[in-house]
């Protein structure tokens, strides 16, 4: 590519050749990857594959050694730092919950729907009606309208998990980023998450990188097994299953 042109790409998100060293170790290894807009992309492999470290890579917080990483068909996320990232539209959960438990749920909400809205304001001024509707909106995507009055700090772990997911959302980024939403979960509750991701799929994108298996089968989407920082397969959950460099690596163990 010359100086001035750049890289068309109609994927929302657009990994080519990323390499990224530790002292020589190779956590990412010539990876490519490509999601679509609207899509939902389930992230497999195992322990080391290099699953955080690519999600690390697209929030800049990492910068690749080598490798194209461009978001929206423009942005060349790795001359960008972690600020102007999430500014363009990329929101990352991490896999702890981190809610301010001194507040309701709603408030929690809140508090990420307004953004920079100082606290002060926050306790001052009662919402817009368009927050409020938007506010229950995502309650509902949440499923957590009987919780939205109680303090944050009395949720279990599942709920709060769904309320940070509630806070990521209400920021509106183009493209969420969830770090193994279910650790830690009952069967039920990741059942939920399956159906909370589902429901927030119908109108934003979505990278969820999870271990469990049963949660990657409810979600239904297109997976990506990644291995010694590399991608090994792609494909559905039935798919990958069933290569037998999948099962040597990582499902067979
Ligand atoms: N800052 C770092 N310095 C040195 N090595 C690192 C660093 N970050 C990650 N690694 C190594 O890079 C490899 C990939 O790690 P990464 O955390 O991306 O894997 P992962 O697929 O997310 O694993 P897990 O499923 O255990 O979370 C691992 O071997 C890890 O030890």
């Amino acid at each position: 590519m010359s100086m001035t042109e750049q890289r068309s790409t109609s994927a929302l998100l657009y990994l080519s050749g990323v390499t990224v060293s530790f002292d020589g170790f190779k956590a990412l290894n010539n990876l490519s990857l490509l999601v679509e807009p609207g899509e939902m992309r389930a992230i497999i492999g195992p322990n080391g594959a290099g699953k955080t470290t690519m999600m690390d890579v697209v929030t800049g917080k990492t910068r690749p050694d080598e490798g194209e990483v461009v978001f929206d068909g423009k942005a060349d996320l790795t001359k960008l730092d972690e600020a102007d990232i999430a500014t363009l539209g990329i929101g990352r959960k991490f896999q702890k919950p981190t809610v301010f438990e001194n507040h309701t749920v709603r408030d929690n909400l809140l508090l990420a729907l307004a953004g920079l809205r100082s606290w002060y304001k926050l306790l001052l001024a009662a919402p817009t009606k368009a927050e409020n509707n938007r506010l229950d909106e995502i309650l509902s995507i949440i499923r957590m309208e009987p919780q939205q009055h109680m303090l944050a700090a009395r949720l279990s772990h599942g709920q709060k998990q769904w309320l940070e997911i509630g806070m990521l959302l209400a920021q509106d980024p183009k493209l969420l980023l969830v770090d193994e939403p279910v650790a830690g979960m009952t069967d039920v509750e990741t059942e939920t998450t399956a159906q909370v991701l589902r429901e927030i799929n119908k109108t934003h994108s979505v990278v969820v990188v999870e271990h469990d298996m049963s949660f990657v089968r409810a979600l239904g989407v297109k997976v990506t097994v990644l291995h010694e920082g590399s991608m090994l397969a792609e494909g559905t959950l039935d798919q990958v299953s069933a290569d037998p460099r999948v099962v040597e690596v990582y499902l067979g163990r």
